[in-house]
This record gives structure tokens, C-alpha cells and sequence, in this order.
């Protein structure tokens, strides 16, 4: 691990929520009939690939009532100061198979935590259970809680739409829609009835994703004729531009080369600044130089060891961790 992550480490500003008790940080409904951006999945194991589409979707949720929900918790009170998302006991299953087994892990608010580990330990499907991406696959069945600034976002007055509006997704693979650059971006803003100020809003979304001095004068143009670099800083836009506050990221660079996957470590660092990232990678390097926070997770979806990066990869208590680390299997 590099002085540069451990001095980042150090200065990383950790800001407290600020909810009233009562209130929640994300909207709940009971029917929505929407024109939403939302991403179908292929159901297939083990495969993360997605395609994001648009369609019309018109839904009513179960419960059928109109009150916020009885939590075992009071809202807004996370059990750990600075935790903005809390796994308790998590099991995920796909039909029999466990993906995840009793996952515990309290995800800090702002900077970076990386999901680590094997293929097919369930880092995706912990990514997924975040923001209920799960709930796209017919076979997937989840048990236990997860929490959002002390809400559960598994309760059923919960909307998933709303929900992913605060828990946005970067995929693996660059997945811009078919439109112009700033059709893409301003895609959300739009869906969200947020299209006031849209110029701006989508300026300012391609100046954090780092992208804007490279599209400035091609902002009509198909965000599918930029660079696989290029389009997956779009679609990090894309994701900022309606202000979620955690950005979720499934191996953002691992179909890039090296130089566009640079830029992309660059970016995940400087979104820390503003929200909390989680990112599954399958390398180890990437994960070292810029999570604050790694997560190991080993075979049969156990989460093994989560602390601090820079205590991971240098003094794991997880033999089987330090086993891992050290490339002695995985
Ligand atoms: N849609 C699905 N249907 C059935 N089983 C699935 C599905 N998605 C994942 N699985 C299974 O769940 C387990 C965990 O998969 P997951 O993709 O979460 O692991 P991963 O650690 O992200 O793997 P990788 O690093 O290879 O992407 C695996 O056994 C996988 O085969």
C-alpha cells in the first residue's frame, strides 16, 4: 500500500448524518407509475454483465398502506456514528444456492470501500443487495437487514425506484444509452422532473466525472462513439447528475486499459470526496491505492475480514485473508 492512499487515508473527511429522528433520507411509496430508468439483468449465474433500458413501468408495491414503516429501529439513528449503510445478518440465495452468508459490515459515509475476493464469493451480489438490484432476479431471495441511514431498505413500504435514485450503479461494462451525450446525462434529470437549470446540471456532471474538457464541443454527438474510457466517465456522469449519495461500482475499469482505468481510479478518488463509494474489484493493486476501507469476502459468500485498507494488506488477522493477499490462491 502506497504512503499516497495512507496519507489519504489519514485526511479522510468522515461527515456524520444529519437526519431527524423520523425522517427518512430516501422517499417511500406505496404505487408508482413512472417512466423510469432502471437496468434488467440477465438472470444467468454468475454473470454481472447488465444492459440498461428505459421502460415504462407502473407498479404497485405490497403493502398497501400509506405509513412509514415499523422499524425495529428508530430512523435515522445508525448504530455506528459515521456507518451510512449496515449489513445485518444478510443471507442472499439464488433459488437453493447462498450467495451471501450472514453479512455483517457497517460502510462508513464518503470515501471509498472496496469488495475483494475470489470469483463467485457474492462481492456483486452484497453490491446488488444495496440497492435491491437483487430484485431483478426472479430466483434471488434475500434474508436479514440492510440499512440506509437506519432504514431498512428491505421493509415493504420501501420503493426501489426512489431508493436507486439515492444508491446509484456503475456497471462493468460502459452501458451508455443510444442517445447523445447530453441525453445521456440529463436522462435521470429529466425522469426526475429535476430538467430545471438541465444545461448546467449536465455541465456540471461531466466536469466531476472528469469528462468535460473531452466532449465540450461534441455534447450532440452518441455517447456511443466515445472511447470505452470515455463512455464509462459518461456513464459515472450519468449516475451523479440526479445527486445520489452513494455511488455503487461493479469493476468500473476492468474492461479498460490502463491508461482509461488511471483516469478512472482518479475519479472514484475524487467522488470520495463528496460520496460514499463502494466498488468490487478484482484487483487488488486498485483496491490498495484507493478504497480507505477493504472488505474480504471468500468462498461460500463469507465475509471474512473488513477493516481498514491499509491494515488489510498489511496485517490482516484472516490467515486465509493473508493467504489471499499474498496470492497464494484466489
Ligand atoms: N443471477 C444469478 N442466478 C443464479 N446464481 C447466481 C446469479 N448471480 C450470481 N449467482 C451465483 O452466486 C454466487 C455469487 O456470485 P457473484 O456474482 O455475486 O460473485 P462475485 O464474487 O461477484 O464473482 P465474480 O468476481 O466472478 O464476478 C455464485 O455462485 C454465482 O454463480
Amino acid at each position: 500500500m502506497s504512503d499516497e492512499t495512507t496519507g489519504r487515508l489519514g485526511g479522510l473527511k468522515r461527515t456524520v448524518a444529519t437526519i431527524a429522528p423520523g425522517e427518512s433520507r430516501f422517499e417511500t411509496s406505496n404505487t408508482r407509475d413512472a417512466n423510469v430508468e432502471t437496468t434488467d439483468m440477465t438472470a444467468e449465474a454468475g454473470q454481472s454483465d447488465v444492459a440498461t433500458t428505459e421502460r415504462n413501468e407502473t407498479e404497485s408495491s405490497s403493502s398497501g398502506g400509506v405509513e412509514m414503516p415499523t422499524s425495529d429501529r428508530p430512523l435515522g439513528t445508525p448504530r455506528v456514528d459515521d456507518a451510512v449503510i449496515e449489513a445485518r445478518d444478510l443471507d442472499v440465495f439464488y433459488g437453493d444456492t447462498q450467495a451471501l452468508n450472514e453479512i455483517n459490515m457497517d460502510i462508513p459515509e464518503q470515501g471509498v470501500t472496496a469488495l475483494i475476493g475470489p470469483s463467485g464469493c457474492g462481492k456483486s451480489t452484497f453490491l446488488r443487495s444495496i440497492n435491491r438490484m437483487n430484485d431483478l432476479i426472479d430466483v434471488a431471495r434475500v434474508e436479514g437487514e440492510l440499512y440506509f441511514h437506519g432504514k431498512n431498505i428491505y421493509d415493504d413500504d420501501v420503493d426501489p425506484v426512489a431508493l436507486r435514485r439515492k444508491i446509484g450503479m456503475v456497471f462493468q461494462k460502459p452501458n451508455p444509452f443510444p442517445k447523445s451525450i447530453f441525453d445521456n446525462v440529463a436522462y435521470g434529470l429529466r425522469v426526475q422532473g429535476k430538467d430545471d437549470d438541465v444545461e448546467e446540471k449536465v455541465h456540471t456532471a461531466l466536469e466531476r466525472a472528469a469528462l468535460i474538457d473531452e466532449v465540450e464541443d461534441q455534447l450532440d454527438e452518441s455517447g456511443l462513439d466515445l472511447s470505452g474510457g470515455q463512455q464509462q466517465r459518461l456513464c459515472i456522469a450519468r449516475a451523479i447528475a440526479t445527486d445520489p449519495e452513494v455511488i455503487l461500482m461493479d469493476e468500473p475499469a476492468s474492461a479498460l486499459d490502463p491508461v482509461a482505468t488511471s483516469k478512472i481510479e482518479d475519479l472514484v478518488e475524487e467522488l470520495a470526496q463528496e460520496y460514499t463509494v463502494v466498488i468490487v474489484t478484482h484487483n487488488m493493486q486498485q483496491a490498495a491505492r484507493i478504497s480507505d476501507k477493504t472488505a474480504v469476502f471468500l468462498t461460500g459468500g463469507h465475509l471474512v475480514e473488513f477493516d481498514d485498507t491499509n491494515k488489510i494488506f498489511e496485517n490482516p488477522e484472516s490467515d486465509r485473508v493473508e493467504d489471499y493477499i499474498t496470492g497464494k490462491f484466489g
